[in-house]
C-alpha cells in the first residue's frame, strides 16, 4: 500500500481509483512494467489487485490477464482481410488493422466505461496497457476520446515507459523527451517520466541532464558528430542545443521515476510519484477540463441557436412564399430515429469473474525457464 493510501483509511473506499495510462516506445517495457505494478498491487497488505484494460489488438502474449481486453472484442487480423462494397481490400497493413481495431473498439467505450465505474467502489487502480506503435495511441483521435473519456471520469495520470540503456546518447535522450513533451501537451494530464531497466542502466545521467542544463550542453558538446569537418557546432548540434532549452521548461511540469519492471526496484516511488499527481490532477486539469466543457457547451448553445435562427428565418420566408406545401410539413418519426441509431455488432467482455482475472506471471521467473506465457483464451 502506498504510503499516503495508509495514511487515510477512512476515505480510501470513497475515493475514486486512479488511472494509469502507461505509453511508450515499442520495447521500452511497457507490457513488463504493467505485469510489475500488477504483481506489486497484488503483493499489499491488504491486496489492491488493479483493473487492467490492454488496449493492444496486436499483443500475442501478455504477462498478465486483463480484465478488459481488446481482442476480446476485435480480431484485427480479421479487420485486416474485411472486404469494401465493391469487393476490393482496403489493404491495411498490421498498423492499419490495429488503428481499426483501436477505432471499433472505441465506438463502444461507453460500455467500457460503464463496466469500470461498476468496479470503480472495489478497486483503486485502473492501469491502461496501450498498442505497441505509440502514435497509433497518442496521436489518434480514438487514443484522444479514450483517454478524454477516462481523465473526465477519474483522476488520471500518463506513466511515460523510457528504454534507459537506449537513452544515453544526448540525441536519443532529446527526441525521446520532445516525444514525451508533445504527450504531455496534447493530454494536458499529469505526467511521469518512467525511466525503465535501471538494473540494466542506471537513470542518473538522466536525472543531471534534466536538472542541470550545462550538464547536457557539455555531454552534447562531447559526443561524437558535435562539430564539422572545421571544428564549427554542426547544425544538428546547434539545433538540439536550443531545443533543449524549451525542454528545460517542460522539466518543470514533471515528475521522474527510475524503475526495473524486471527486479521491482523503484515500484514503490512510482506509486510515490502517482498520489503526488492527484493533486496536480485536481489542481490544474479539473479546472481546465470544467473550463473547456464549460466553452463547448456554450458554443453548441450559440451553434444550435443560430441554425434554429436560420431555420426559423427560412421556414417563415417558405411558408409565406408556398402557404398551401407548408400544411404538409412532418417530422421523421421516432422509429426511423431509432434505425439511423443502431450500432455496432461488437460487444465489451469484463473477465473480472474469471478465475484467472488479475492473475499474472512472474516474468523474470518466467522468462528464467523458457515458458510458455500463452494464456488459452476462452471461446
Ligand atoms: N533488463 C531489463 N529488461 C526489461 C525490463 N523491462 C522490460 N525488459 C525487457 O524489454 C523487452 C521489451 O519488454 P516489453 O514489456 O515486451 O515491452 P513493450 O514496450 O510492451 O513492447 P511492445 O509490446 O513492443 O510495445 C523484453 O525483452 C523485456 O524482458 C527491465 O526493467 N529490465
Amino acid at each position: 500500500m502506498s504510503a499516503s493510501s495508509s495514511s487515510q483509511p477512512d476515505t480510501k473506499s470513497k475515493r475514486k481509483p486512479h488511472v494509469i495510462i502507461t505509453i511508450g516506445m515499442a520495447g521500452a517495457g511497457k507490457s513488463t512494467f504493467v505485469q510489475r505494478i500488477n504483481s506489486y498491487l497484488h503483493s499489499q497488505n491488504p491486496p489492491q489487485p488493479p483493473y487492467i484494460l490492454n488496449l493492444d489488438p496486436a499483443v500475442a502474449h501478455l504477462p498478465f490477464e486483463a480484465n478488459i481486453d481488446i481482442r476480446d472484442t476485435v480480431n484485427y487480423k480479421e479487420v485486416m482481410k474485411q472486404m469494401d462494397h465493391s469487393d476490393k481490400r482496403y489493404n491495411l497493413g498490421p498498423n492499419g488493422g490495429i488503428l481499426t481495431a483501436l477505432n471499433l473498439f472505441t465506438t463502444k467505450f461507453d460500455q467500457v466505461l460503464d463496466l469500470v465505474e461498476k468496479r470503480a467502489e472495489t478497486v483503486d487502480y485502473i492501469i491502461l496497457d496501450t498498442p505497441g506503435q505509440i502514435e497509433i495511441f497518442t496521436w489518434s483521435a480514438s487514443g484522444a476520446i479514450i483517454t478524454d473519456a477516462v481523465a473526465s471520469s477519474f483522476p488520471t495520470v500518463v506513466a511515460y515507459i523510457i528504454d534507459t540503456p537506449r537513452t544515453t546518447a544526448p540525441a536519443t535522450f532529446m527526441s525521446n523527451m520532445l516525444y514525451a513533451c508533445s504527450i504531455m501537451y496534447k493530454t494536458k494530464l499529469p505526467f511521469i517520466l518512467v525511466f525503465n531497466k535501471t538494473d540494466a542502466q542506471p537513470h542518473n545521467f538522466a536525472l543531471e541532464w534534466m536538472q542541470d542544463f550545462e550538464a547536457f550542453q557539455l555531454a552534447l558538446a562531447s559526443h561524437s558528430g558535435s562539430r564539422d569537418s572545421e571544428g564549427e557546432p554542426t547544425y544538428m548540434n546547434s539545433l538540439m542545443n536550443s531545443m533543449s532549452l524549451v525542454l528545460d521548461e517542460f522539466y518543470k511540469h514533471l515528475k521522474a521515476v527510475g524503475v526495473s519492471s524486471m527486479t521491482g526496484n523503484g515500484i514503490k516511488e512510482f506509486f510515490e510519484a502517482v498520489e503526488e499527481s492527484r493533486e496536480t490532477y485536481i489542481s490544474e486539469y479539473l479546472p481546465e477540463l470544467e473550463r473547456a466543457r464549460a466553452a463547448r457547451d456554450q458554443s453548441l448553445q450559440d451553434a444550435k441557436e443560430d441554425s434554429m435562427n436560420r431555420l426559423m428565418k427560412d421556414l417563415a420566408v417558405d411558408r409565406a412564399r408556398n402557404p398551401d406545401t407548408a400544411k404538409e410539413d412532418r417530422w421523421a418519426s421516432d422509429e426511423e430515429d431509432e434505425d439511423a441509431d443502431e450500432g455496432l455488432d461488437i460487444d465489451i467482455i469484463d473477465r473480472s469473474e474469471d478465475l484467472r482475472a488479475g492473475q499474472y506471471i512472474d516474468v523474470t521467473r518466467m522468462r528464467r525457464d523458457n515458458d510458455n506465457i500463452n494464456w488459452p483464451r476462452p471461446g
